[in-house]
């Protein structure tokens, strides 16, 4: 497990590009017949990916040592979004089958979750995020019908996307995980532009669905103080509540969003001006 701590903005805007990469971006998230696991002061939010190819992948009690809980979901809530082959989520002896871009919410209290592919040659790909939860809600699968969606943008502002909101309090309670993935319509290159903050949560982008010679430039930083991280195929970054979270594409792509923080409430965005950007 990597620890990143909180910082502040006026740290942030010191730093030269390894800083920036050092403290906002996780490069590796899969790692075949693994789990990845970044643990971030901000929230305590936990980011990773489970790849499950050849065996079973489960997150197990040497997570709970280093969390000072007996294992891992003791405390917290799970959301998962299976961006590969189908694969299988089995929660206390229960299984889910969760296929390509379908969520699966695992309540805080769940002892026992291990990941599976369903076929070896197209292994399952599942990303996470889980928060610190107070009690338990119902485990449940989310499929991207059931999934709440609203189409943005336009193509002469090359911003024309789907947000499908998977995890949020319009298809089922959680403590205060909510999880998106926005795709973006091909030659359209914008995510979240007019761009916003929220104050009252924090936020992570994890974009995929990219060409291997493709590169998302990220924006971030406070709305007067911005900077940029190249982000490539499945990586992650991490977006304090001070700061921007945008992106401009060489070629289209997708990303899940995942939040926490003060409230769920999804357009309580603080909007900032392209004109008022520097
Ligand atoms: O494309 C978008 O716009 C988004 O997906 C925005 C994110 O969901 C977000 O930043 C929510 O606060
Ligand atoms: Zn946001």
């Amino acid at each position: 497990m990597h620890v990143r701590q909180s910082i502040h903005s006026d740290h942030a805007k010191q730093l030269d590009t390894d800083g920036l990469r050092r403290e906002f971006l996780i490069e590796k998230i899969f790692d075949a017949d693994n789990y990845t696991m970044t643990y971030n002061h901000i929230d305590r939010i936990i980011i990773g990916g489970v790849m499950p190819v050849h065996q079973s992948v489960t997150i197990g009690s040497e997570v709970g040592k280093q969390l000072g809980v007996s294992y891992f979901l003791e405390r917290r809530e799970l959301g998962v979004i299976n961006i590969g082959g189908p694969g299988l989520i089995e929660v206390d002896g229960k299984t889910w089958e969760i296929g390509h871009q379908e969520a699966l919410y695992v309540g805080m209290g769940a002892q026992s979750v291990v990941f599976k592919s369903s076929d070896a040659s197209k292994p399952a790909k599942f990303y996470y995020n889980s928060a610190p939860a107070h009690t338990t809600w119902p485990n449940k699968k989310i499929t991207l019908q059931e999934a709440s969606s609203a189409t943005l943008g336009a193509a002469e502002t090359s911003n024309r996307r789907t947000i499908n909101k998977f995890i949020v309090p319009d298809v089922l309670p959680t403590c205060q995980l909510t999880m998106g993935l926005t795709k973006l319509e091909d030659g359209n290159l914008w995510n979240t532009m007019p761009c916003h903050t929220h104050e009252r949560r924090m936020e992570v982008y994890f974009y995929f669905d990219m060409d291997e010679d493709t590169a998302v430039f990220h924006m971030m930083g406070q709305p007067q103080e911005t900077r940029h991280l190249l982000v490539h195929n499945e990586q992650a970054v991490i977006s304090p509540s001070w700061s921007i979270h945008a992106g401009v594409g060489t070629k289209r792509y997708t990303f899940i969003w995942g939040m926490v923080g003060e409230n769920q409430v999804f357009d309580d965005m603080d909007h900032v001006k392209v004109s008022e950007l520097r």
